[in-house]
């Protein structure tokens, strides 16, 4: 069973207190923001924390964009939703109502131009991936991904090796220093009774009279298909269940599914339950997937390969269940059975209370 070390506990708890006032500086940030119907998303709320590390008496604004009441929604939610946060800017146009990398990496990139912003930051999902380092490209800037600690303005800590080791860089380049950062690293802030009821930010509208398709976004919209489903989104679940090659076969997953439902949990999967066509690789946690840290995480059928752990070792309880005793998964685990998963998860839905 694992022992948590004190630098990742100390990472996820990590404040804007570590950084020395001295070291402080007023700087500008912008925070490319996640919403989805019409609430921020937690991983945008993390991200918000980190620029706050950076400095706290400095100015944080949050870009949304889409198109609609929606997004007018969420940018009233995004500006009661963190102490930090000064300003929500909202870009509201029909060529912004989904994310398609090149546009929204158009529109950094213009919001850039006028605004001058010290540093860009957004967290490191899949829509923070696509996004930040294309327009860190536009900005003629080098990006640093996947950040899990801010020691000082421009040193950041970033796990290498699928989390292997850690790498502590500084950033020597021009402004704005550009950041993904990991949101499992950066607490989102728990608002007191007063807090609740405040509004930190006020909100404006990004003139964006100049941004029509024949300047901005060389690639169009034409259409998402992805499967209808009611499960908590991967990343932001509070509960995962993740299924791997031990799980045999795409309609033995069917069991996991019905699982998570009871659960309210999200479904996961190993590299090699995806490259076996059990389930689609965007349920893939680990190194070339997901990185996911929910409250409980259990595995069933999961070896714990190192690529996989690199995706699921923050997570705060860890449950593994396997055949095999000597399953490195156990080596992380805060809970572990051995034995069948195929008498385990039926034993599980029948003692889990009918919703
Ligand atoms: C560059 C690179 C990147 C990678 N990225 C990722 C990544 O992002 N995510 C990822 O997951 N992997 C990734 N991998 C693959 C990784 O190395 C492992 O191959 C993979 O995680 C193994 O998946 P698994 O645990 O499902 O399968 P296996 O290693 O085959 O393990 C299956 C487990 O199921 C158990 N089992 C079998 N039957 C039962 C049963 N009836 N009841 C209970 N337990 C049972 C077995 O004991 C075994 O431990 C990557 C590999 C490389 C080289």
């Amino acid at each position: 069973m694992r022992k948590r070390t004190i630098s990742s506990v100390s990472s996820y708890l990590f404040s804007s207190t570590s950084i020395p006032c001295s070291m402080r500086r007023l700087i500008s940030t912008l925070v490319l923001g996640e919403h989805k119907g019409g609430i921020v998303k937690p991983s945008c709320l993390s991200a918000i924390s980190a620029a706050g590390s950076i400095c706290n008496d400095n100015s944080i604004s949050i870009l949304l964009a889409g198109s609609g009441p929606s997004l007018q929604k969420a940018a009233s939610h995004a500006a009661s939703s963190h102490p930090s946060l000064s300003q929500v800017l909202v870009a509201d146009n029909d060529l912004l109502t989904h994310p398609l990398a090149e546009t929204w990496a158009d529109l950094v990139h213009f919001v850039q131009q006028k605004e001058k912003y010290s540093y860009i930051i957004t967290s490191s999902s899949s829509f923070g991936k696509n996004i930040l380092p294309r327009a860190a490209a536009l900005l003629n800037v080098s990006p640093i991904t996947d950040v899990i600690e801010i020691s000082d303005p421009k040193v950041f800590t970033r796990p290498i090796y699928a989390g292997n080791a850690l790498s502590t860089v500084r950033y020597n380049g021009l402004d704005p220093c550009m950041l993904t950062v990991r949101a499992t690293s950066f607490a989102t802030p728990t608002l007191s009774l007063k807090e609740s009821n405040s509004t930190f930010a006020a909100i404006s509208q990004v003139d964006l009279s100049e941004f029509t398709q024949e300047t901005f976004g060389k690639s169009k919209w034409i259409k998402k298909s992805s499967p209808n489903t009611e499960r908590p989104d991967l990343v932001n679940a509070r509960v995962v269940v993740t299924g791997g090659r031990g799980l045999k076969s795409a309609e033995n997953f069917k069991l996991l599914e019905t699982l998570a439902g009871k659960l309210d949990a999200a479904v996961g999967a190993t590299r090699a339950a995806v490259d076996a066509g059990f389930v689609a690789n965007d349920l893939q946690v680990g190194q070339t997937g997901k990185i996911v840290a929910p409250e409980l995480y259990i595995a069933f059928g999961v070896s714990g390969a190192i690529q996989h752990l690199a995706g699921m070792r923050d997570s705060k309880i860890i449950v593994a269940i396997n055949k095999d005793s000597d399953a490195p998964i156990f080596q992380v685990a805060d809970y572990g059975l051995v034995g069948d998963l195929f008498d385990v998860i039926p034993e599980l839905l029948e003692k889990l209370p009918v919703d």
